[in-house]
C-alpha cells in the first residue's frame, strides 16, 4: 500500500549511536546533582521526582536516578529529566545535535513530497524537539507532523504502534518506521507498519533477516519509492 507517513527513530537511526551514549547521556549525568539542587522545587521537577519515587518508593531518588542512568532503562520519569537537563546544554550552546548527513536532506524531501514525518523516541518528546531543532542543518522540527514518546507505551510493544497510528488519524499498513532496532520493528509490523531497519555501519549494527534494511535513508527512500534527493 502506498506511504502517507514516515515514522522513524532516533538512536542508530536518524543519529549516532555515540551521540546519545557518549555525549548526551554523560552530559546529564554530570549535570543531575546541579540540575536538582537548582530547580528540584519547580512543578515540572517536583513532577518528575514525585514520579521516580512512587516507582521506587525504598530507593533515595537520586540512586534510583543514577541507578536507571547505568542501566539506560527507558523509564518515564528518568527520559523526561534527561531532556530538561539537555533543554539548558542546547540552549547555552554546550550541546549541538547529531544527525546522519543523509538525513536532513531526505527528510525535506519526502516533507516536501507531501509525505507525513513524525518520530517515536524512547527520549522524552521535550527531548526530541530540542535534538531536531538544534541540527548542523538547522531546525527540522517543522518538518515534523507527531512526536511520540514512552507515554505512548514501550517501544517493543504493538500496542504502542497501534496507538501512534490512530493518533495520527492514519492506517497503519500506511505508515512505514524506521528503527536500527529488530525488536521494534517486530512490535511496528505486528500492527501492521510497514518497516526497514537501519544499518549503519558507523553503529555497528546487525541486519536482521525478519525485516528490510538499508544502510542509509537514501537508501530507504529508493527502496520505499520514496523521493531521493540531489
Ligand atoms: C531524544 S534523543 C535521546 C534518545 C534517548 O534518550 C534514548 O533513550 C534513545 O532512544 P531511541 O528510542 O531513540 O533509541
Ligand atoms: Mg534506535
Amino acid at each position: 500500500m502506498a506511504l502517507s507517513c514516515v515514522l522513524t527513530d532516533i538512536e542508530g537511526t536518524t543519529s549516532a549511536i555515540a551521540f546519545v551514549k557518549e555525549t548526551l547521556f554523560p552530559f546529564a549525568e554530570a549535570e543531575l546533582d546541579a540540575f536538582l539542587d537548582a530547580h528540584e522545587e519547580e512543578p515540572e521537577v517536583a513532577a518528575v521526582m514525585a514520579e521516580v519515587r512512587e516507582i521506587a518508593s525504598q530507593q533515595e531518588p537520586r540512586s534510583t536516578l543514577r541507578m536507571w542512568m547505568a542501566e539506560d532503562a527507558k523509564v518515564t520519569p528518568l527520559k523526561t529529566l534527561q531532556g530538561l537537563i539537555w533543554r539548558a546544554g542546547y540552549l547555552d550552546g554546550r550541546l549541538t545535535s547529531h544527525l546522519y548527513p543523509d538525513v536532513p536532506p531526505c527528510l525535506r524531501a519526502w516533507s516536501k513530497a507531501g509525505l507525513r514525518l513524525a518520530v517515536y523516541s524512547s527520549g522524552s518528546v521535550a527531548a526530541q524537539k530540542l535534538l531536531f531543532g538544534h541540527t548542523g542543518a538547522g531546525d527540522l522540527t517543522p518538518l515534523f507532523a507527531g512526536f511520540f514518546d514512552t507515554k505512548v507505551g514501550g517501544k517493543r510493544e504493538a500496542a504502542s504502534y497501534a496507538t501512534i497510528a490512530a493518533g495520527l488519524y492514519l492506517p497503519a499498513t500506511t505508515i512505514l518506521f524506521l528503527s536500527d532496532i529488530a525488536e521494534e520493528l517486530d512490535a511496528a509490523a505486528a500492527v501492521g507498519l510497514q518497516t526497514c531497519q537501519l544499518v549503519r555501519e558507523a553503529d555497528g549494527t546487525q541486519a536482521t533477516d525478519r525485516h528490510a534494511w538499508e544502510p542509509d535513508f537514501p537508501g530507504v527512500a529508493r527502496r520505499f519509492g520514496l523521493p531521493v534527493p540531489g
